[in-house]
């Protein structure tokens, strides 16, 4: 489909069919990509005398189109007409944008094979709820700040206390799942907008897509895009499920090129820092990297004990210590594991009215639990204690009853049963067909002599922290 020129009043219909040749021409050079990316949205403007106006959205787009570009149309516009001298580039004005986007509306984008269904419902939703809403619980107050996040935490109460600073726009946020992100940039957002100034809009990726494509479809990519460039924060989450969605990475990008340039504040977060998210554009990428680039690391030990803590007090049941250092250590991977298994502790406890145990934690989280220990092997268990106590790996399942390489054996096992859902029969075969009663002797020996020896018992532990990662 040819696609339509707009033209702003003051140009004749001339000028507009040359306007069409020379972008033809310029399409042409550059290449369709290039061409989508930084020329599609020039709006043709009125001719005075020997100088043209052309306009374009943002400033960011006017300067890259000016320093890349600026020479080559004005040689294309004096081919075209002798009268042109001079090329003016211009940033458009917000009612100018109204006859850009309604191009776009008449010549939408092929919408992109990865793209949701648009339903009925989904089309009004585009037009009425830009955003989703924010969740109260997700507060500064309500973060455990510790060493893997304190950098994030203080880049985001940062941009909470003054959005749009230099250095810290965009604000990019990233780390594995469920460590945090979603919960910082809602506290951002819950504090920007609790002066109720500024306007805040959240959304993941996948949102934005989806509400990008059901605006195509409804023909509404004008209010869309005007929805979103007005906001005063623009919040993306899990920005890596643009990964390989073109049309929507450029639409973001387009995006968060005008807020930038009109100082809005962006915050965006990923499972990746920007260098590392292959599959997103080169140029898109780049400017993620431009402003503060925070990461979010693994929880540790000490984190997880206070995370879990502040949570347990919160809910008002009393968790004893020896329970919360127990999930600790089992559930390592997520901070979002480690509250639901809370969460299902507490909840039992209210339920019943019994008081959380030990043997009661065990019980009702047996199935998280369960999961949780596969991720260890005995194989694993049994060479991070050889190496530790520097005997020789093939002693884990031999004969030799020496106290050097015995005790370490006790050990594995101990660990083995620990950490692992393996019953005594398979520990003890792994461990040189030994019969399940030596396995049970092997773990009350290790237990009795951590409960005497204090640095034995630190070793034991220090193996299970690093088995448990
Ligand atoms: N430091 C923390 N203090 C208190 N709660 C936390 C902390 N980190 C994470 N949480 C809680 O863990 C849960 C998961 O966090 P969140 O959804 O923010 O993770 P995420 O990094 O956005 O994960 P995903 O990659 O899946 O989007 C939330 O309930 C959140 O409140």
């Amino acid at each position: 489909m040819p696609e339509t020129v707009a033209c702003m009043t003051g140009t004749s219909p001339d000028i507009a069919a040359q306007w069409a040749r020379v972008r033809e021409r310029l399409k042409a050079e550059v290449g369709d990509v290039e061409y989508r990316t930084w020329l599609k949205q020039i709006v043709l403007g009125p001719l005075e005398e020997d100088e043209i106006s052309l306009f374009l959205p943002t400033r960011f787009l006017r300067d890259w189109v000016r320093g890349q570009y600026g020479d080559r149309l004005q040689e294309l516009w004096r081919l075209e007409n002798r009268f042109v001298q001079r090329v003016e580039l211009q940033v458009q004005r917000v009612s100018d944008a109204a006859a850009a986007s309604a191009v776009a509306v008449e010549t939408p984008a092929p919408v992109e094979p990865e793209s949701p269904a648009a339903t009925p419902a989904s089309l009004s939703e585009a037009r009425h709820d830009l955003a989703a809403p924010l969740d109260t619980r997700f507060t500064f107050d309500s973060f455990v700040v510790g060493k893997p996040n304190e950098f994030a935490y203080a880049c985001a109460r940062r941009v909470a206390e003054k959005p749009s600073s230099p250095g810290f726009n965009p604000l990019f946020l990233y780390g594995g799942v469920g460590l945090g992100k979603t919960h910082l940039m809602h506290a951002i957002g819950s504090e920007l907008t609790s002066g109720g100034r500024v306007s805040v809009a959240y959304m993941s990726a996948e949102k934005f897509m989806y509400r990008f494509i059901a605006a195509i479809r409804s023909q509404s990519t004008m209010e869309f895009k005007e929805q979103l460039r007005s906001v005063d924060v623009l919040m993306i989450d899990d920005l890596q499920f643009l990964i390989g969605k073109d049309n929507t990475q450029e639409e973001f990008f387009h995006t968060f090129n005008a807020l930038v340039d009109a100082g809005r504040q962006i915050v965006v977060s990923a499972d990746k820092s920007p260098s590392d998210l292959s599959g997103l554009e080169d140029r898109l990428r780049t400017r993620l990297g431009c402003g503060m680039v925070a990461d979010i690391h693994a929880t540790t030990f000490e984190l997880r004990i206070s995370i879990l803590e502040a949570k347990a007090q919160a809910s008002g049941v009393s968790v004893p210590s020896k329970v919360l250092e127990f999930l600790a250590h089992k559930i390592t991977s997520n901070v979002r594991e480690l509250e639901g298994a809370l969460n299902r502790l507490i909840a039992h406890a209210n339920l019943f009215g019994r008081p959380v145990t030990l043997e009661s934690t065990q019980d009702v989280l047996h199935d998280i639990l369960k999961a949780h220990d596969r991720r260890v092997t005995i194989e694993e268990i049994q060479r991070k204690v050889s190496e530790h106590w520097n005997i020789r790996l093939t002693d884990m399942s031999s004969a030799r009853r020496a106290r050097a390489v015995a005790r370490p054996r006790q050990v594995a096992m101990y660990l083995a049963k620990q950490l692992t859902s393996r019953s005594l029969p398979e520990i003890g075969r792994k461990f040189g067909n030994r019969d399940h009663t030596t396995v049970m002797h092997a773990v009350s020996r290790v237990t009795e002599l951590m409960e005497r020896d204090a640095a034995f018992a630190e070793d034991v532990e220090l193996l299970r922290r690093m088995l448990e990662g």
